[in-house]
């Protein structure tokens, strides 16, 4: 096909691509294929765009076309003697052909008859609006007048197209023949200093690359990877949240949480049967807990309850990851050489991953569902620097208008339940809970008084249906997911919102 262009410009001054597909009887985007290839070979030809508006026949043009126009049609079904109006508006198309027969003068209403009879008006009729989409079809539309063309476009008939193009010319290294351009660098051509006459082909950044058969990223795994280049930005390290299964203990009551606490309830927790419970615990951090929910200390009057092991013990999936940064929290607390006072390495902290809920099922609520969570470590810290870093945070997933609600958490406080406001859906929305962990979490794991954790945690799913526009969870996440969605999604920018 190159080549076949090239001839043809040697024997022409200038051509134009859709000119050229039609006399080679070609695709256009063929032609415009291999003049790529050509203009590779260096300026053998020069290539101008053109564009140019045309029109064409939408679907239902068409079928005029082909049968004739919706009132030429209706004209057509009405008998000599008339029909009633109701029989004849059950047809297809009937409301247009009607209205249109009426305002060409084709038929009339003969209200004098009970019922009603629509009648011919004149004996014979001229399908024009067929004519001209005819005409239109084969590529000629110079005879319809711009009242005609509007008055189609109206009735969507016809729409206007843009058709793109290129204007051929001879260029400055114009030849007949092109070289095989090479796509390698070979040792050889090296060995041989042949790469010196050799033409290379030029790198193609714009090409789209084979598409994958598979292996595509579900949207929340997209925006997981955004929050996590976002923490990973801010200088945070990730935690280890590879085990669902989780032990009361790390679950609740290292988060001082008492064991009568309603989210412990069945209700919200799944319990797991087999392994029923754990055995394993550091033992002298147990006996702290304990202390600290049944007597109290450090400053706490704690809850004056009966703990119990066996209540901690309990296997369940874990209701949050939050037992995740106390597993961490409470290692960091165990290296001296860490947390020595003078110079305590400050932590940052995050993970992403799933967690376990007994919900009531509804358009927004799975049992299961994903949690982003931070967590800092260091002296001195306020609530102020928790707003700061939430600004942060937030700035760089597009959401610059906050507002914080006082909250209760037992493992918290402060706490805050975060807001932002959402200009698309024009409302403020709650996206997150946060705090400053209590001294009767910290102090037992062995932390220095003084420092300061303060953490907060949100979920993956609502921006994620937020960002792609999803009003039912159940068409992001479990067995009714369409798969064609999850290719297509695009993307995930959480882009800033100016
Ligand atoms: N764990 C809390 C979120 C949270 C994390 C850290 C601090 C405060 C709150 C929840 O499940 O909602």
């Amino acid at each position: 096909m190159a080549e076949r262009i090239l001839k043809y410009l040697s024997e022409n001054d200038e051509v134009n691509s859709l000119k050229l597909a039609e006399i080679f009887n070609e695709d256009h985007q063929k032609v415009v294929g291999a003049l790529k290839s050509i203009q590779a070979n260096g300026d053998l030809v020069i290539a101008e765009p053109v564009s140019e508006k045309n029109i064409e026949l939408t679907e239902e043009g068409k079928l005029v076309a082909e049968n004739g126009s919706h009132e030429a049609n209706l004209y057509n079904l009405v008998p000599e003697e008339g029909t009633p109006q109701a029989d004849l508006m059950k047809l297809p198309n009937a409301k247009v052909g009607f209205s249109k027969a009426m305002s060409n003068g084709w038929v009339l209403v003969d209200k004098s008859a009970n019922p009603p009879l629509v009648k011919r008006k004149v004996p014979q009729i001229e399908d024009l609006v067929q004519e001209q989409l005819k005409l239109v079809a084969s590529g000629d539309h110079s005879k319809l007048t711009d009242k005609e063309k509007a008055d189609y476009k109206k009735r969507k008939l016809i729409q206007e197209i843009v058709v793109k193009s290129f204007l051929l010319k001879k260029g400055p290294e114009f030849s007949l023949s092109l070289q095989k351009l090479e796509t390698d660098l070979t040792s050889d051509m090296l060995t041989s200093g042949s790469w010196k006459n050799l033409k290379f082909k030029e790198y193609n950044f714009d090409a789209l690359g084979a598409p994958p058969s598979s292996g595509f990223l579900h949207p929340l795994l997209k925006v997981r990877a955004e929050f996590r280049q976002i923490f990973l930005e801010m200088g945070f390290k990730e935690m280890d949240t590879t085990n669902y299964v989780e032990s009361s203990f790390w679950n609740f009551d290292a988060l001082f949480q008492p064991q009568q606490h309603p989210a412990r309830d069945a209700h919200d927790t799944f319990f797991v049967s087999d392994p029923q419970r754990s055995d394993y615990f550091p033992e002298f951090y147990l006996q702290k807990v304990k202390t600290v929910h049944s007597k109290g200390g450090y400053g706490s009057q704690g809850y004056g309850y009966n703990w119990k092991l066996e209540e901690a013990q309990k296997n369940l999936l874990r209701t949050h990851t939050t037992a995740v940064s106390a597993r961490v929290l409470y290692k960091y607390a165990q290296m001296p050489r860490l947390i020595r006072k003078k110079n305590f390495v400050p932590l940052k902290l995050f993970s992403i991953d799933k967690v376990f809920r007994n919900e009531t099922l509804d358009a927004t609520h799975l049992a299961e569902f994903h949690q982003v969570e931070g967590v800092i470590a260091d002296y001195n810290l306020t609530l102020g620097d928790l707003i700061g870093v939430f600004a942060a945070f937030f700035e760089k997933i597009g959401i610059t208008q906050l507002q914080f609600k006082p909250a209760y958490n037992p493992y918290t406080e402060p706490s805050m339940e975060i807001f932002c406001f959402h200009p698309g859906l024009d409302k403020w929305i709650e996206i997150g809970n946060s705090g400053i962990f209590r001294p009767e979490m910290l102090l037992p794991m062995g932390l220095p008084e003084g420092v300061v954790v303060i953490a907060w945690g949100l979920s993956l799913e609502r921006p994620t249906m937020i960002k792609y526009g999803f009003n039912n969870i159940r068409d992001l996440v479990g067995p009714k997911v369409d798969l064609e969605m999850v290719q297509k999604s695009p993307i995930c920018r959480l882009d800033k919102i100016k």
